[in-house]
């Protein structure tokens, strides 16, 4: 939920120029059209992406011609979406002649297209993604839907800085920890778009019955990805620790319209190659996802794909009542995710036209912010990774963050970021006193 916003383009000392032509202007123009995207949501939240997009494109790509063309036009009915229950009748069958992870049989997703998948295996086949569904015994999880939606009355939207306005997310949230002490050093410590969080609650009782099982379930899952997909081995940079969840973002969607535009979920405080344990309750949403194609690679080339952001096309996993979702460790750098508005929505017996999500994450000691480097505005900078250009793609870097607070400019602090094969940072962090915002 926090990364689908970025930061104002910063100015560039000299000094830092050639560095940061190395990333060759990766953040300024990273997730230009999904921040836009997210901002056009947030202002008409009745449209569905795709239509943002075709308004978006029409306009050249101006924010403000569109968001006026909007204000004039009334949102398209979407034709049904008709479900599959197996996607193996899309796939081309292996040769028989090739040998080891290439025998995987191909999906034939169309660029531009959203392929529906509801089946787990191919979920996993297809995506980074595994899922569980009906996860919990179904009193547990109704159980912890009533406590959240309990809890969710009083949720709400974050506000953040986008350009030189505020916009608001287009659902609400809360965050949890196990402690007081973890719930200080949130509201104290960590900072997301450049903001402290307002809002940190110490974990109800079901929230926390249902972590170990999420834990338990997601370390499974994790060795049997890393069985099936790579060959007995981890990501470089991946934990080979236990999955140990200590944090969890509850999101509430209330009716169809709500929804969260294309992210990744930021790795600051997770460290590289992160895994998140997603549970849904109430209402089935889709939750889309896209492989992000480096700009400048010949798929994305103008001929190709000049009309899309999203060159190999859009999947959409169907979240049921009760499913748990495990984002693996190939998602967050590679791909990105969201929640799409809906034109119609089945409601929950329980949650109405409500759905809850929880994601579940471990928040690593090494990359408190204490340990990681702060720049001269003395905020903890944030962790990216290269992902739209193909030089340096997969390259990590920390970065200033000010330019996400409200009246503040960002400095120049840019570093690349070095970690060792089980994903710690290397090398002293030049740490600085801290000192609130
Ligand atoms: O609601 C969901 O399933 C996804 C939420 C999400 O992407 C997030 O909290 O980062
Ligand atoms: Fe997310």
């Amino acid at each position: 939920m926090e990364a689908f916003v970025t930061r104002k383009k910063r100015k560039s000392s000299p000094e830092v120029q050639q560095e940061q032509e190395h990333e060759a202007s990766e953040p300024d123009n990273e997730d230009s059209t999904d921040i836009k995207l997210a901002m056009l949501s947030s202002l008409h939240p009745t449209f569905d992406q795709e239509t943002l997009l075709d308004f978006l494109l029409a306009h050249d790509g101006s924010v403000k011609a569109t968001s006026q063309s909007l204000r004039q036009s009334q949102p398209k009915k979407k034709s049904g979406v008709v479900a599959q229950k197996s996607l193996r009748s899309y796939t081309v069958a292996p040769t028989g002649q090739e040998s080891g992870p290439s025998k995987k049989p191909k999906l034939l997703s169309r660029k531009g297209a959203t392929m529906h998948l509801f089946d787990p295996e191919d979920i996993s086949q297809h995506t980074p993604c595994s899922i569980i569904h009906n996860f919990l015994p179904p009193e547990d999880a109704n159980s912890l839907l009533l406590e959240l939606l309990e809890e969710s009355k009083t949720f709400e939207k974050i506000t953040f800085k986008l350009f030189d306005n505020v916009v608001s997310s287009p659902h609400t949230s809360s965050f949890y920890v196990g402690t007081y002490d973890e719930l200080d050093q949130q509201k104290y410590e960590y900072v997301y778009n450049g903001a402290r969080l307002t809002d940190v609650r110490k974990i109800t009782p079901q929230l926390g019955k249902v972590k170990e099982r999420v834990r338990d379930a997601v370390n499974r899952e994790i060795a049997e990805r890393i069985r099936t997909h790579h060959g007995g081995k981890k990501l470089k940079y991946q934990s080979p620790e236990p999955w140990s969840p200590n944090a969890a973002f509850v999101n509430c969607y209330n009716g169809p319209q709500e929804s969260v535009g294309w992210h990744s979920d930021q790795l600051t405080y997770l460290g590289p190659r992160a895994v998140i344990g997603s549970l849904s309750l109430g209402v089935t949403r889709e939750f889309r996802v896209r492989r992000v194609v480096p700009k400048d690679s010949p798929a994305d080339s103008p001929s190709e794909s000049s009309h899309n952001p999203d060159a190999e096309g859009q999947l959409a996993i169907h979240l049921p009542h009760n499913s748990l979702l495990i984002m693996h460790a190939e998602m967050q750098e590679e791909w990105k995710h969201s929640i799409s508005p809906a034109t119609a929505i089945d409601p929950h017996p329980i949650a109405g036209n409500r759905r809850i999500n929880i994601t579940y994450r471990d928040y690593r000691e090494s990359f408190h912010p204490r340990n990681t480097p702060r720049c001269s505005c003395d905020i903890p900078s944030v962790l990216r990774v290269v992902q739209k250009k193909s030089q340096n793609w997969g390259r990590y870097f920390w970065m200033c963050h000010a330019g996400n607070v409200p009246g503040k400019e960002s400095c120049t602090f840019f570093q690349w970021a070095e970690f060792d094969d089980d994903g710690n940072p290397i090398g002293k962090q030049p740490a600085q006193a801290s000192k609130t915002m």
